[in-house]
């Protein structure tokens, strides 16, 4: 049996393609072979030595130790996507939001008193305080052109609105779904100066914290929108709040409250609704789990962040999954101890990513725990599993 522990509530739509035959799923195991998460911070987690894999059922891993988890050989998988479109459609409420004083003018209503014939007095004088502008013509910066920020670019461009990009590192695969009509900024500051709204959709890594700051703050366009649906931390909430002050920044819509934003009315903070639909929890656990289950049953891996793709179809008697340093002659050495044994490898994949390396084999005989032994042995193997 597998042992699954769940650290916070995951779809029963993903829970459900785990057969109970095979699997322990609950919320309190301490020797799980794999973790399902969301949000949960699992950086100072007391890990199992038993523990395989990690599956965010969501996008950014920031709350994972990848860096730890990968000392011990354990895959992290993410959902790429899985709530991309929940994401771009809060973004485009967040925008309409922020150009037509929604949640001010709300505010305004709500404050109102008296009979329904005051109040409508009370509406036309005092509904010109919340006039707004349109999208058509504007022009929306992303930043981070993966799967959400080319979902907003390409919905931008069919509300009429100009749209330019910026991501360094885009895929090809992102490059592709991207609407032909979106420019590519040259630069970073380049889209800070061009955009009337600039929405961020990068992970929080080193090189995206505080992209917005005191000096990015004056490159910007006297009354921009500025939307974080991506994470706390990639703008400097200090800095943006100032731009609210001086007129810099006309609104600002964020998914990561804290008490200083939550109080200023040109804020509209949301408590990280981002990919809180039924259809993207769903979309989410179910991609995870599948992932999770073949890597556990099969040692497929799909979707990993800290490992490669490596999918094998199964043949021969006995499957040999290798977790390893990337450092030279593996190959040779996991080989050599196989061979010392007399098992004789009939289908092999190996790949690597960054520092760490998988090798996927498909073996003629049965294989023993001792040569099991002898292949976790091995300076810079990680973890060895006989499927
Ligand atoms: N609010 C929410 O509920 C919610 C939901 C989903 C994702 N997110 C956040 O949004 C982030 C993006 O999600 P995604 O699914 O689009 O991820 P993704 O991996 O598909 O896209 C991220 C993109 O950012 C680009 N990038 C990285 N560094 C950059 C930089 N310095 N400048 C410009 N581009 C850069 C990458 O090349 C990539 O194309 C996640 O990491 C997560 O933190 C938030
Ligand atoms: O990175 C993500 O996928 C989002 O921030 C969603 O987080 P959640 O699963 O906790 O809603």
């Amino acid at each position: 049996m597998y042992k699954i522990q769940t650290l916070n509530a995951i779809s029963p739509k993903g829970l459900n393609r785990l057969p109970a035959d095979r699997y322990i799923v609950s919320d309190h195991s301490t020797d799980a072979d794999a973790i399902l998460l969301r949000s949960f911070k699992l950086h100072d987690y007391p890990f199992s030595n038993n523990l395989l894999a990690v599956a965010r059922a969501g996008s950014g891993t920031n709350n994972v130790p990848i860096q730890t988890l990968s000392e011990s050989g354990v895959v992290v998988f993410n959902a790429p996507g899985a709530n991309a479109n929940a994401v771009k459609e809060l973004v485009l409420a967040g925008m309409l939001m922020g150009c037509r004083n929604i949640s001010p003018a709300m505010d305004f209503v709500h404050s109102l008193q008296g009979t329904d014939a005051e109040m409508s007095v009370a509406v036309e004088a005092g509904k010109k305080q919340f006039g707004g502008f349109e999208l058509p013509g504007r022009t929306l910066g992303v930043i981070g052109l993966g799967a959400i920020g080319v979902k907003i670019a390409n919905a931008a461009r069919s509300l009429g609105m100009n749209v330019i990009g910026y991501d360094p590192t885009i895929t090809i695969e992102r490059a592709w779904q991207l609407d032909s009509d979106v420019e590519a900024a040259p630069n970073l500051d380049a889209l800070l100066a061009e955009s009337d709204f600039i929405t961020f959709h990068v992970p929080l890594i080193d090189s995206t914290r505080n992209l917005i700051n005191a000096a990015s703050l004056q490159k910007l366009k006297d009354g921009v929108i500025l939307l974080n649906f991506a994470r706390n931390g990639i703008l400097d909430d200090s800095a943006v709040l100032a731009g609210l002050e001086s007129g810099k920044v006309y609104a600002y819509v964020c998914d990561f409250p804290s008490n200083a934003l939550r109080t200023n009315r040109r804020v509209i903070t949301l408590p990280h609704l981002g990919a809180s639909t039924r259809e993207a929890e769903e979309n989410c656990a179910i991609m995870v789990v599948d992932q999770m289950r073949d890597y556990l049953e099969n040692g497929n891996i799909c979707n990993s962040v800290n490992l490669p793709n490596v999918k094998l179809r199964r043949t021969g008697l006995t499957r040999i999954a290798v977790v390893n340093q990337n450092n030279p002659d593996m190959l040779g050495k996991i080989s050599h101890v196989l061979g010392q044994a007399g098992v004789n490898i009939a289908h092999m994949l190996n790949d690597s990513k960054g520092n760490m390396a998988y090798t996927l084999m498909d073996v003629d005989s049965v294989v023993s725990e001792d040569t099991r032994v002898a292949l976790s042995a091995i300076p810079g193997v990680l973890k060895v599993r006989l499927l």
